[in-house]
C-alpha cells in the first residue's frame, strides 16, 4: 500500500481518501462469517438497517465504559493498517478504539447525519458486500437539500474522512435500490475506483442496482472513556 496521500479526494472538501481493495475476499468473507455468527442479541435492529457496536455501546451516548479493544477478528488486519497510515497519530488514544457495523438491506440507508464531537473527527470505514453511494450534503437549516459530493464505496474498500469533512458537512446513504449519475463528474473518487468497477457502471449508463447486503464497518476513536470495572471498585470502596 502507498502513503496516505496518493489516496487523497481531490475537489472535495479537506479531508478525505478513499483505499480501494483495502482487504482481501478472504478478510472479507471471514469476516461476513464472524459478524453473521454473533449472538442474535447483539444487534440493534432499527427500523432501516440493524447495527452491531463494539466493544460495547456508549453510556450515555459519549463515554466508552470500558478500556476493552474491539476484538481481533475485528480489528485485525483493519487497525493496524489505518495506525501504519498514521490516520490515529494525533486521536487522543492513537488508535480506534470502538466500531459501529451497519447493515443494509438493498434499498435501506441512513438519514444525513453527522457523528459529533464524542469521537476525535476521523472515522474509517471499511466496505462489505456490495457497492453503496455515500452522499455529503452541506449543513443546511432549510429544507430538502441536495447532495454536494457523492462518494461510491467499493466492497473491501477503505474510505476515511476527517477535519472539514468531519465537522462542516454531513453524510447519508438514500433509501433507493437503484443509484443513478454515476460517473466521473458527480463521483468524487472515481479516479481510484477499480477499472472492473468503473467499466461496469460505464456499461451500464451510469446507473447500479443494489442487489446484496452492504456491511460498513465504521472505526472511530471516542474520545472520553472509563473502565467501568476500576470505577465500581472505587465507588464500592468509599
Ligand atoms: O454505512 C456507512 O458507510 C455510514 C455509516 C454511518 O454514517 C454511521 O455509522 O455513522
Ligand atoms: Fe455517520
Amino acid at each position: 500500500m502507498k502513503g496516505l496521500e496518493s489516496y487523497r479526494l481531490v475537489g472535495l472538501p479537506d479531508r478525505a481518501y478513499y483505499i480501494p481493495d483495502y482487504i482481501s475476499e478472504e478478510q472479507e468473507q471471514l469476516l461476513c462469517q464472524k459478524i453473521n455468527s454473533v449472538p442474535s442479541a447483539r444487534w440493534t435492529v432499527l427500523s432501516h438497517r440493524r447495527l452491531q457496536t463494539w466493544p460495547t455501546q456508549l453510556l450515555n451516548g459519549s463515554i466508552l465504559p470500558t478500556s476493552d479493544a474491539i476484538p481481533n477478528w475485528l480489528a485485525d488486519p483493519i487497525i493496524p493498517r489505518t495506525i501504519d497510515l498514521g490516520i490515529w497519530s494525533a486521536s487522543p488514544h492513537g488508535c480506534a478504539n470502538h466500531c459501529l457495523i451497519n447493515e443494509y438491506e438493498p434499498g435501506q440507508g441512513i438519514m444525513p447525519h453527522e457523528d459529533g464531537d464524542v469521537y476525535y473527527p476521523m472515522v474509517a470505514t471499511v466496505s462489505l458486500g456490495d457497492g453503496i453511494v455515500l452522499d455529503i450534503y452541506e449543513k443546511s437549516e432549510a429544507g430538502p437539500r441536495n447532495a454536494v459530493y457523492r462518494i461510491y464505496q467499493e466492497p473491501r474498500s477503505l474510505l476515511v474522512t476527517t477535519d472539514e469533512m468531519y465537522t462542516k458537512y454531513l453524510h447519508g446513504i438514500q433509501e433507493i435500490l437503484i443509484d443513478k449519475d454515476l460517473n466521473s463528474e458527480m463521483v468524487g473518487n472515481w479516479h481510484l475506483l477499480n477499472s472492473e468497477t468503473k467499466e461496469n457502471i460505464e456499461k451500464n449508463g451510469g446507473v447500479l442496482e443494489r442487489r446484496m447486503k452492504r456491511i460498513s464497518l465504521t472505526f472511530r476513536d471516542v474520545k472520553t472513556v472509563r473502565n467501568l470495572a476500576k470505577f465500581l471498585q472505587i465507588n464500592r470502596q468509599s
